[in-house]
């Protein structure tokens, strides 16, 4: 899917749409045009996402803040209310924690010898809920001793499951009432398996009784809260929709973020080459002449810019959130001279945003973490505005679009956006409304994999922190070679598949030759 939105943007242009059954679909990929929808100017409400993740997720009807209206209550008071829980503060105190996974996992890696296989997709998940459940729940679920033990795996694999079946779900939303379908009905149950974990996660944290004032887990943060209506703390079904949501936020996109990165350095030896000398530099890599080098710092990711340059690169050319969000007009709004109706989906697909040569002229496609030297890269530069303006193109295409797994298919055709505002009263309401926006607003973004505005990721500083120091420790342990059970860079590229976050369909197996006895790099 992410793929066809990206071809179309090619053949299209900037802004175009697309029929889902009786939904009108505006596809914005224009970088100034996306920043303004998502920006604080419109603070529009979610327009896909909300029933999708409630599916999974909400207890008795009630959304999650991840589905909550932009404009509601409950939003804002669950945002602000957590949101002190990603200070550097209370990350820097858990990293040490979060060093911890990452050794034992290194050490899983390294006991099978040098060149060992190993799947460096399901090492990152585990590295990603262990870290994520001490975050957000001070749990350890120790997922991370083992790559394969069923005593701590029941979650994990009720949380895969889950998100699979709301992929079919998203690509197929009559899904969920064919219950003459045995998978749809496992589908079902795996979803409630997955808020029972929560609610015994919501009973296990409250056994502990009210939280310390010292205690900055965003479980405590959430217990601290008072429901908006009724002014009593959150109820239990409450809590245990927040608790899921988190968990789903951070776990799936962190560790496959991670995964992605780590294949691209295999695929680019001389960029895994000269992120290793800066590591090297740093007196954090380990050589055959110092198989154990200092401890890594939190203080140290400040200091590694190359390391910076590679996490953001990895993150444009392979953002984990490929499909983007989706966004509801509440009135007539007026984007790029095109008048979008109200209560139109407009959908912002970051995998495309990303490579669209008009937000990024230059090698848009290439992973070149060098990009990143010059500041202010993920602004659509003035020198970029006139060319990264929608090209209008008249070209239709049709692709097919095939749920992986699942016999759902859809198919779509998506045309040049073409409903240039008339001059009506409330056209003309709406292009002051986007003219004023747009003067207010911040300057426009072309590198979103977090998103931008109001909605934007509220966990990015400690996914940001998960990404980068793993990439540091296993590039500083480890010299990566694809598996040539992958089939190469087309093998990967055919097996990836997108269960609400974009992953590597079989795993991402690795050999991974230790340092200590790599006697020179490559
Ligand atoms: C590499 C890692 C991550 C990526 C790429 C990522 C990406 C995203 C994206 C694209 C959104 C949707 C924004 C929108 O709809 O406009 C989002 C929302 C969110 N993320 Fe993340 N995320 C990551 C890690 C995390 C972590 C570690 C947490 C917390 C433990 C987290 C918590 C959230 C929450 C709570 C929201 C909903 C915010 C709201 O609706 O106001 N994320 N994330």
């Amino acid at each position: 899917m992410h793929l066809a939105l990206r071809e179309w943007a090619e053949q299209l242009g900037g802004i175009y749409c697309f029929r889902v059954t009786v939904f009108h679909v505006v596809v914005v990929v224009d970088a100034h045009l996306a920043s303004l929808v998502l920006g604080n100017g419109y603070k529009l409400n979610k327009a896909l996402e909300p029933p999708l993740s409630d599916e999974l997720l909400s207890m008795k009807g009630h959304p999650t803040m991840f589905s909550a209206g932009t404009d509601s209550e409950y939003w804002a008071l669950t945002r602000k209310g957590t949101a002190p829980a990603f200070n550097p503060r209370h990350i820097r105190d858990v990293f040490p924690a979060l060093l911890k996974v990452l050794e034992q996992i290194i050490s899983n890696v390294a006991e099978g010898g040098p060149g060992r296989e190993a799947d460096l997709n399901n090492a990152m998940l585990r590295f990603a809920m262990d870290v994520t459940g001490i975050f957000i729940f001070a749990k350890d679920f120790g997922t991370a001793r083992s790559f394969d033990d069923s005593s701590t795996d029941e979650l994990f694999t009720i949380m895969k499951h889950s998100l699979e079946e709301l992929m079919l779900r998203c690509v197929n939303p009559a899904r969920k009432f064919m219950v003459w379908n045995r998978k749809v009905r496992e589908g079902t149950a795996t979803f409630r398996a997955y808020r029972d974990a929560m609610t015994k996660l919501v009973a296990e944290v409250k056994a502990r009784g009210e939280p310390a004032e010292d205690d900055v887990t965003i479980a405590a943060h959430l217990l601290r809260l008072r429901d908006p209506v009724t002014k009593q703390p959150l109820s239990d079904e409450l809590l245990a929709g927040e608790f899921g949501m988190f968990f789903t936020a951070g776990l799936e996109t962190s560790g496959n973020a991670i995964s992605w990165t780590l294949y691209l350095l295999s695929q680019h030896p001389e960029v895994e080459r000269k992120l290793a000398e800066e590591l090297d530099a740093a007196g954090l890599l380990v050589t055959p002449e110092r198989p154990k080098p200092r401890t890594m710092e939190f203080a140290d990711l400040a200091n590694l810019p190359y390391l910076s340059w590679v996490s953001k690169e990895a993150m444009r050319v392979r953002p984990v959130a490929s499909t983007g969000t989706s966004r509801v007009t509440r009135a007539d709004m007026v984007l790029g001279g095109y008048l979008i109706p109200k209560n139109s989906f407009i959908v912002i697909p970051f995998d495309a945003v990303h490579h669209f040569p008009g937000n990024w002229p230059h090698q848009p496609h290439a992973f070149i973490p060098e990009r990143w030297a010059v500041q202010g890269s993920e602004l659509a530069t003035a020198v970029e505005t006139e060319a990264s303006r929608p090209a209008w193109g008249t070209a239709t295409v049709s692709v097919e679009v095939v749920g992986t797994a699942s016999p759902a298919k859809l198919s779509l055709q998506a045309s040049p956006y073409t409903s240039p505002t008339k001059g009506t009263a409330a056209a003309e309401a709406a292009t002051a409304a986007e003219a004023a926006t747009a003067a207010a607003g911040a300057a426009a973004k072309r590198y979103m994999p977090f998103s931008v505005g109001p909605r934007q990721c509220l966990g990015q500083s400690l996914g940001r922190v998960m990404h980068d120091t793993a990439v540091a420790r296993i590039v500083a342990s480890f010299q990566l070679e694809l598996a040539p059970r992958m089939g190469g860079a087309a093998g990967v590229d055919a097996a990836a598949i997108n269960r609400l976050t974009l992953q590597p369909g079989e795993g991402m197996w690795m050999r991974c030759h230790p340092r200590a006895a790599v006697a020179c790099m490559r």
